[in-house]
């Protein structure tokens, strides 16, 4: 038995260790990225017919055979055609650049801090009024196909200019804010929606819209409720609800720090670069 065991391991190279490394990486993202969406149910469909189109084969049933398999070629492009959202998704989680550093790591600790002040200050303010408001904070998704859905700002950010975005009436307080760095790039923008059907029922498109922006980039979301003014919280596809306004300048914060400190261990050079570039204008 181990006289076996050791033959077969005498067999695997370095380079079919990296092999099964890369394949359980790819299948563990590729599962991450289906669950709780409709190619989850499509899945579980495809390894059940994987599974009869074996079978038949093993019992030589010819025309089930051959029909499921004629069914595999076309099933391909029919897949393409109807999971068109869920590939783009897939391949801009891959597409990510890493090497450019992100507006957002670009802020020091003090700009942070500010920035988290003049937008909590802003959030609180929405949650006691109940202003419906929703802020999509860029980190390293570039976010250039949805700010163009909206219109430029490219201004500071402050509470006031937060205010007067959402304040109902204005002509830019439906859609979303775009938040880059310390700076308010467009407002008015349109995000795609989650297809979640583990949503509560009473949230409606304010918040899918938040949840689906944060499952196609790494943004993070900050929804107010114009109905509740509960605050709402979306990373990574999550939605954390029923926060009360010091949990989420902690967790906008700890994001902010977080995301600095990982940068300057990541790309110390670019950032080096870039700042001294924003110091010389
Ligand atoms: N695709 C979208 N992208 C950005 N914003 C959107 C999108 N769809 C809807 N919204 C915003 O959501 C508002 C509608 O919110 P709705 O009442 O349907 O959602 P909700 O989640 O129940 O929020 P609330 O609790 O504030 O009522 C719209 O007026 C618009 O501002």
């Amino acid at each position: 038995m181990i006289d076996t065991f050791n033959n077969l391991m005498s067999g695997v190279g370095f380079s079919d260790v990296i092999d099964i490394l890369i394949v359980g990486f790819v299948i563990y993202k590729i599962l991450g990225f289906i669950r709780e969406t409709r190619a989850e149910q499509l899945v579980k469909g495809l390894l059940i017919l994987v599974a009869i189109t074996f079978i038949s084969d093993i019992f030589n049933l010819y025309t089930l055979n051959w029909i499921l398999e004629n069914a595999f070629q076309l099933g391909v492009v029919a897949l393409v055609v109807v999971f068109q959202p869920e590939l783009r998704r897939a391949l801009e989680y891959v597409g990510r650049s890493k090497f450019i550093p992100p507006q957002f790591a670009q802020l020091d600790k003090e700009k942070a801090k500010l920035v988290t002040a003049a937008i909590i200050k802003a959030v609180d303010f929405f949650s006691n009024n109940k202003v419906g408001a929703l802020i999509i904070m860029e980190r390293e998704t570039a976010l250039n196909d949805i700010i163009e859905t909206g219109t430029i700002i490219d201004a500071e950010i402050s509470t006031e200019l937060l205010g007067n975005l959402f304040y109902e009436g204005a002509p830019l307080h439906d859609g979303a804010t775009i938040v880059r760095g310390d700076r308010i790039i467009a407002a008015g923008c349109v995000l795609p929606l989650t297809q979640s059907k583990t949503l509560s029922k009473d949230l409606g498109t304010r918040h899918r819209a938040g949840i689906g922006i944060t499952e196609n980039s790494d943004a993070i979301s900050l929804i107010v409720s114009e109905e509740s003014g509960i605050i709402s919280i979306a990373v990574d596809g999550k939605l954390s609800r029923f926060l009360d306004i010091k949990t989420v300048e902690k967790t906008l914060l700890n994001i902010y720090l977080s995301q600095i400190s990982e940068e300057k261990v990541k790309v110390p050079f670019l950032n080096l670069l870039f700042r001294r570039r924003k110091d010389a204008e």
